[in-house]
């Protein structure tokens, strides 16, 4: 007799920075959410998917134990917890920096740190970076306002999560040394788990789609046979442009995807090669 597969379970952030974000990608992928925000579990109709909302911080630690099958976090996160857990695909948003800082003007190093006291709410992610280069600071575990630990008299240098930075100009700080770590929101399974249950695939292949259909769009344009080559070549395309001929003798019509954020270049430089009746159009969705 076939044994029955349990279905997916995916841990979703409930609260924070990555919360909408996740909330956002699942539904564009296809997939209904919960509709209030004291909701905790929620169970996809079509899919059979279960969703439980849980603390970010949390979520590296369900997947690593295996209760949750899929989890969206952080990838500073997922460090921090320790947990046996995998990232499987960047999803390209909660995008941030982790960084070290101190006070404007006070011309920090890395290797000054040693014995420092140094504020933190990711303090495995820090010890890690600073082991390798045999710095050792005294860490000072906080939950979170990291950026006042300083004024208040109880650290002498953070390390904390940057995005636009005003969090730390407006608390009179810079950033020094090297960045510890680039982190976007990721999606994490456990370690080593031979067989993920149905739904995994797909899900990995919606949310690819998802993550194409974002950052590409689709470009159209007419040219004629002179200057085919060289508009082909400013649009590559994905493996190669696709290419027609048009009912007025000698012209082409080319359809090829582009970077949304490079469009308005490509543009430009496909008129200054002859292209003409250029049109952008936006990619809903895609499996490549
Ligand atoms: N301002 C921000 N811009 C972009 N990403 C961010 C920002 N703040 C946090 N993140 C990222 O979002 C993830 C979760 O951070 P979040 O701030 O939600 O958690 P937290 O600090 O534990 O919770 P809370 O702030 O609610 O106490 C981390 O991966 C972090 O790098
Ligand atoms: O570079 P910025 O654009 O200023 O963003 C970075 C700030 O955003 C987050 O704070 P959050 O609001 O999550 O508060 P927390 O420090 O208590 O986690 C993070 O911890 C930084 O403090
Ligand atoms: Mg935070």
């Amino acid at each position: 007799m076939p044994t029955e597969r349990t279905p997916l379970r995916i841990a979703v952030p409930n609260k924070g920075a990555l919360s909408e974000g996740a909330a956002a990608i699942l539904r564009e992928a296809g997939y209904t959410q919960r509709s209030e925000t004291k909701q905790l579990v929620h169970l996809d109709g079509e899919t059979a998917i279960e969703f439980y909302y849980l603390r970010p911080k949390d979520i590296a630690t369900y997947v690593g134990e295996g209760t949750v099958d899929v989890g969206i976090t952080g990838r500073d996160m997922l460090i921090e917890s320790g947990a046996a857990a995998d990232e499987v695909l960047g999803l390209g948003f909660a995008r941030s920096r982790f960084r070290f800082a101190g006070p404007t003007g006070s011309d920090l190093t890395e290797d000054k740190l040693d014995g420092a006291r140094l504020a933190t709410s990711y303090p495995r992610l820090v010890e890690q970076h600073l082991a390798q280069r045999g710095v050792s600071p005294r860490l000072i575990h906080l939950d979170g306002a990291v950026e006042i630990a300083i004024r208040l008299g109880i650290a002498d240098v953070i390390a904390d999560v940057v995005e636009t930075g005003t969090t730390l100009r407006q608390a009179g700080l810079e950033m020094f040394g090297d960045p510890i770590l680039q982190s976007e929101a990721i999606l994490i399974k456990p370690a080593d788990r031979a067989e993920m249950p149905d739904g995994f695939e797909t899900l990995v292949r919606r949310l690819n789609g998802v993550l194409i259909a974002r950052t590409y769009v689709m470009m159209d344009y007419d040219v004629d046979q002179d200057h085919l080559d060289a508009a082909s070549a400013i649009t590559p395309g994905f493996e190669s442009p696709t290419i027609a001929p048009l009912s007025r003798e000698g012209w082409f019509a080319v359809r090829a995807m582009v970077e949304r954020r490079k469009a308005q270049q490509i543009m430009d430089d496909l008129w200054q090669v002859g292209a003409r009746a250029i049109l952008v159009t936006d990619i809903a969705a895609s499996r490549l």
